[in-house]
């Protein structure tokens, strides 16, 4: 019998590496188990995902040649509990000897055992020695975040912490860090559920980063204002609780009735749209839209250590057509003299400032810089042009956060 957290973590690799299904959905998917085996199972597929590159370089010298795809994940996933989690070794070597036999895999059980037992004498020496940010990160990656890459790519070694936005007038739980944009920051793996103040709606889990764009919005009490890709509804409830009437549109029905269910926690007000937000048309002219457009996502890595296997190349150019019809669609809305905050959390400079400077060479646009002092401890991410670009590489003393790209505009 295999332990169901093993047995977990071999499903959502598979899901993750052999079909391109998205971590969360998988874990989603897998098969009834206790909620504790999910999260260590949950763990254990985010460790091998996290440090993949590395866990393969430290196997590939005791394989003589390359095992089948399935006997692969079973040896990471073994590998990752000697060199990364700290679980005994033999331990570590039964319970991959046991997937790998209740996996259909029997003729490679005595080649999982011998290759955990050397690994298991030689590995942690051998781990220290490896490029760990380098092997870890998708060669397309790492170019394309040029001379950052190394720094960003070291933030993602690590777990990220828990952030809060705690709405106004309300208590921060306990055990927190007040951070200097105004989030509240707990350990790594902190169950939110479990905070005081949750159920009362006090606070939402919600990145620093993530924070600032509805921050840099500067929504008055009464404006009418569209938040555009809204799900699940984070940047939203930061617009309501400053008093927006707010739209929230957003296209998938399932992610909008997240919003919905986070709203009436938060006892916060919203009008809830379930459509294409390039064609949605609001009543009367905006006072102000968020534009938070859908992207490859590479800013949040460090959350979602699947993301550098599910995107290519190649999806940067297809969402940058979204983001750009998007953009339109937001420009269309506003009244003149209207605001627009643009956010991505990219990484990629194609979905960032490239589509800013392409918005403001076809729409009538213009950009609203935002002012350092709008950012106090957060120079460093202002760009000449006024623009925000966040990486994980920011703030690493107290943590990092996640990477966003946020421009302002206004429409003139
Ligand atoms: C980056 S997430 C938004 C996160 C959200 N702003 C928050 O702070 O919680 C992007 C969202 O846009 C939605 N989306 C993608 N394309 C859309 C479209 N054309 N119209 C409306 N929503 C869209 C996605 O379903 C997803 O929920």
């Amino acid at each position: 019998m295999t332990d169901p957290t093993r047995a977990a973590a071999f499903d959502l690799l598979s899901a993750v590496l052999d079909r391109h299904r998205p971590l969360e959905e998988a874990l989603v998917a897998l098969p009834p188990m206790e909620a504790r085996d999910r999260a260590a199972g949950h763990r254990l597929a985010a460790s091998v995902l996290r440090r993949m590159g590395s866990l393969d370089a430290a196997l590939e010298p005791y394989l003589k040649k390359s095992p089948p795809i399935p006997v692969r994940h079973v040896l990471r996933i073994g590998a990752a509990g000697l060199l990364l989690l700290g679980t005994p070794a033999h331990a570590a070597v039964a319970t991959a000897v046991a997937l790998a036999r209740t996996r259909g895999l029997v003729p490679f059980a005595g080649l999982v055992n011998a290759v955990l037992r050397r690994l298991a004498e030689a590995g942690p020496a051998l781990l220290e020695t490896l490029d760990g940010p380098r092997l870890d990160t998708p060669a397309w990656l790492w170019t394309a975040w040029g001379p950052q890459a190394r720094a960003i790519a070291e933030s993602h070694q690590h777990e990220a912490p828990l952030d809060l936005t705690v709405r106004p007038g309300a208590e921060p739980p306990p055990g927190g860090e007040a951070l200097p944009t105004g989030s509240w920051r707990f350990a790594p793996g902190t169950r939110v559920m479990e905070l005081a103040g949750y159920d009362q709606g006090a606070f939402w889990v919600q990145d620093a980063a993530a924070a600032l764009p509805a921050l840099l919005l500067r929504v008055q009490a009464g404006e009418l204002v569209a938040d555009l890709c809204a799900a699940p509804g984070g940047k939203a409830a930061q617009l309501a609780a400053a008093g927006a009437r707010l739209v929230a549109v957003e296209r998938d029905p399932a992610r909008m009735q997240r919003l919905r269910d986070n709203f009436t926690r938060l006892r916060l007000e919203v009008e809830a749209v379930t459509a294409d937000a390039a064609e949605f048309q609001p009543a009367a002219p905006l006072d102000a839209v968020l534009l938070d457009a859908p992207c490859s996502a590479t800013g949040t890595i460090r959350r979602h250590p699947d993301v550098p296997y599910l995107k290519r190349p190649r999806d940067i150019a297809a969402l940058a057509e979204q983001q750009d019809r998007l953009l339109d669609a937001a420009c269309a809305m506003l009244r003149p003299g209207g605001r627009l905050v643009y956010a991505v959390c990219s990484l990629q400079p194609e979905e960032g400032p490239a589509r800013i400077a392409a918005a403001l060479s076809r729409l009538p646009l213009r950009r609203d810089p935002v002012r350092p002092e709008e950012l106090p401890e957060l120079a460093e991410a202002l760009t000449p042009a006024g623009e925000v670009r966040t990486t994980p590489a920011l703030w690493v003393a107290l943590g990092g956060m996640d990477g966003f790209f946020i421009s302002r505009l206004v429409r003139t």
